[in-house]
């Protein structure tokens, strides 16, 4: 337990389990990575949808933070559910006073049933306050579609807004390829020169609940461990593709995915 690698999520709680807070910290554990949460927000969600949504204030998600980077520390952390301005504002000081490495964003805008999970006028703020200190990003198409403002109808135009965000100030992007209709999917990574793609087949399933969640913490902790961006990229698509092609089929809706899938760590 030496060299016990620590990772930090900022994000909602998923009561569903399959999303949010929880699918981030079963992944840390999956990475033997030692989890610890700042929590936003609690939804009342399932696997039917979002039916409830009661965000924190945001000292309470800055104390949170404060009190695990100074006494435990974190090697990685990665933001979800972040809701508002004001907890936008507060997670980007904590970032900037303690100096926080290694810091992922999964820009979650909108739940799979249509759910608000971030406020219209916070959209500006991940730009401005956070990405300036983001290691990775992690968009949708849907995500990248707001933060650019341009659609995203193909892998050109995926490219495209890569760059855009990458000029924003996040130093690589993850954009993640799902909701293109085609049987394989393409995720892309880019580094600000070089763009890299990950193609796969698309599983055939409804079970995709806390997707976008679980890939993003499966690459935090590979960075939490001390992997480039690269091998965590690898790593953590390996993961989810597994993850959501062994999905365990619970809930009436949307289920969540195998947190326990095989980690294949050989590239
Ligand atoms: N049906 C699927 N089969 C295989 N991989 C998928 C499927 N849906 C999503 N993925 C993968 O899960 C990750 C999240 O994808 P995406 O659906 O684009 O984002 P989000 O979950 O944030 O909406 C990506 O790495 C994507 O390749
Ligand atoms: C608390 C919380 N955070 C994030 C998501 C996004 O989940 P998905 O990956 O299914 O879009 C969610 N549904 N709930």
């Amino acid at each position: 337990m030496g060299n016990l690698a620590k990772a930090l999520t900022v994000a909602g709680s998923d009561s569903g389990g399959g999303a949010g807070i929880q699918a981030d910290l079963k992944t840390f554990h999956q990475f033997h990575v030692y989890g610890m949460s700042a929590l936003t927000a609690v939804t009342a969600q399932n696997t039917l949808g979002v039916h409830g949504v009661y965000p924190l204030p945001a000292e309470a998600v800055a104390n949170q933070m404060q009190q695990v980077i100074e006494d435990l520390g974190v090697d990685a952390m990665k933001t979800g559910m972040l809701f508002n301005v004001e907890i936008i504002e507060a997670v980007a000081e904590q970032i900037r006073q303690h100096q926080v490495k290694n810091v992922v964003v999964d820009p979650v805008m909108i739940a799979k049933g249509g759910a608000k999970l971030l406020l219209d006028e916070a959209v500006k703020a991940i730009v401005e306050k956070l990405l300036p200190y983001t290691l990775i990003v992690t968009p949708n198409l849907p995500e990248a579609e707001h933060l650019t403002g341009r659609p995203i109808r193909n892998v050109a135009e995926m490219k495209e807004a890569a760059k855009a965000i990458v000029a924003m100030g996040a130093k690589h992007v993850v954009m993640k390829g799902g909701h293109l209709p085609a049987d394989e999917i393409v995720d892309l990574l880019y580094d600000g020169e070089q763009f890299f793609t990950f193609v796969h087949q698309r599983v055939n399933t409804q079970h995709t609940h806390g997707t976008g969640c679980t890939f993003s913490a499966a690459l935090t902790a590979e960075l939490a461990k001390g992997s480039t961006v690269y091998e965590a990229m690898e790593r953590a698509n390996r993961f989810i593709i597994e993850a959501i092609a062994t999905a365990p089929g619970i809930g009436r809706g949307h289920g969540p995915t195998n947190h326990w899938a095989a980690i294949k760590l050989s590239i």
